[in-house]
């Protein structure tokens, strides 16, 4: 369930008029999701039917969501197909419902690719270069909040929690990743707005055609080569053993390059920045799994995925990736 505060009728009714978006005609709580309140929100205006996701964000506040909100609507002024957040009339795009900050954006058409082929990797590769090229012109900055300072934050926090093994590897992860951190290789990587968990779940497709992607709310400003180490780590590994899929990295890497060729470090520090990807969402499952927030995460993801996927990564550094040949 992902309602976790109840928007009434009159509520969203209120500020969907304010927005000039037509007249509520459905309200519907979303059930998907782990960290805000979502409800599709179906109005009409000029006689026709349109849908929007209302979200109060549970966690977020006035600091951080700028940098997210005003990503979204820059990107869909440039063509990418994201949320747009919508405006009040003094040009406003964070909004406040039951007390809590919100946001209005348009639904995407289509549904989440779970099984994904080659054909959709080559799709989210090439959306996701076109993504950064679009972000380079994008004037505000915000770190990845759950980057390299906020492992070193974590990691002994979950420690007391895993075994002696897991331990080692989380400890000796952390040390290579702090090293490659401070490398020039690391220092000469293109960086900008990434999305940071562009995972199967956050992309949408219809009739195999990328229709759209969201939930911006990990966005930060970081290397491009994390977001694709992301990407390739959920698109193109197998779910049940954590194994790299050769022909699916292939294809999602051809794509990304033919709209950005890859940068010399950028070539280089891919086998490192795939385990730190691995690294950052096995610690993030660690700490939801052993320190769950109250009442809000139901339904916390499996933290073992990432140990086997980060394991393989550091047993086998020189995965096939014949895109970058
Ligand atoms: N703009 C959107 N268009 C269509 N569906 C959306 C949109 N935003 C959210 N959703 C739906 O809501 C669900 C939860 O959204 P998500 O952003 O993943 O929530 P959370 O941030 O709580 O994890 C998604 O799985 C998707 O089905
Ligand atoms: N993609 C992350 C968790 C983030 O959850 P989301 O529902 O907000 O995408 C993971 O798989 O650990």
């Amino acid at each position: 369930m992902a309602v976790f505060t109840e928007v009434s009728e009159d509520e969203a009714r209120a500020l969907l008029h304010t927005l000039k978006l037509g007249e509520l005609r459905e309200l519907r709580g979303i059930q998907g999701g782990i960290e805000n309140t979502n409800y599709f929100a179906t109005t009409e205006r000029d006689g026709t039917p349109h849908e929007y996701v209302l979200t109060l964000f549970e966690r977020l506040g006035p600091e951080q969501l700028p940098f997210y909100l005003h990503l979204m609507k820059h990107l869909a002024q440039r063509g990418i197909p994201v949320p747009d957040p919508q405006p009040d009339a003094n040009g406003d795009i964070l909004h406040t419902v039951c007390g809590k900050p919100a946001a209005v954006v348009n639904k995407l058409r289509g549904k989440s690719e779970l099984a994904p082929l080659a054909s959709h990797c080559a799709a989210v590769g090439a959306m996701l270069a076109r993504m950064h090229l679009a972000g380079r012109d994008y004037d505000r900055r915000q770190p990845n909040l759950r980057g390299l300072p906020w492992w070193n934050e974590t990691v002994p926090v979950v420690l007391p929690h895993v075994n002696e093994s897991q331990a080692q590897l989380l400890r000796g992860e952390l040390a290579f990743q702090n090293h490659v951190a401070g490398s020039s290789a690391h220092a000469a990587l293109p960086t900008g707005p990434v999305h940071a968990d562009l995972f199967r779940d956050n992309v949408m497709f219809e009739a195999g055609e990328l229709t759209g992607f969201f939930d911006f709310y990990f966005a930060g400003t970081d290397t491009w080569l994390f977001d694709i180490a992301v990407c390739l780590n959920d698109w193109c590994v197998d779910l049940p053993t954590g194994a790299h899929v050769p022909d699916r990295a292939d294809a999602f890497l051809r794509a990304y390059a033919g709209v950005r060729p890859l940068a010399a470090a950028e070539r280089q520090l891919l086998p490192a920045m795939l385990r730190a990807g691995a690294l950052r969402f096995w610690i993030s499952r660690l700490w939801d799994f052993h320190l769950p927030r109250e009442a809000a995460l139901l339904q916390a993801h499996d933290p073992a995925h990432f140990e086997r996927v980060l394991r393989q990564r550091v047993r086998a550094p020189a995965v096939s990736l014949p895109a970058l040949r």
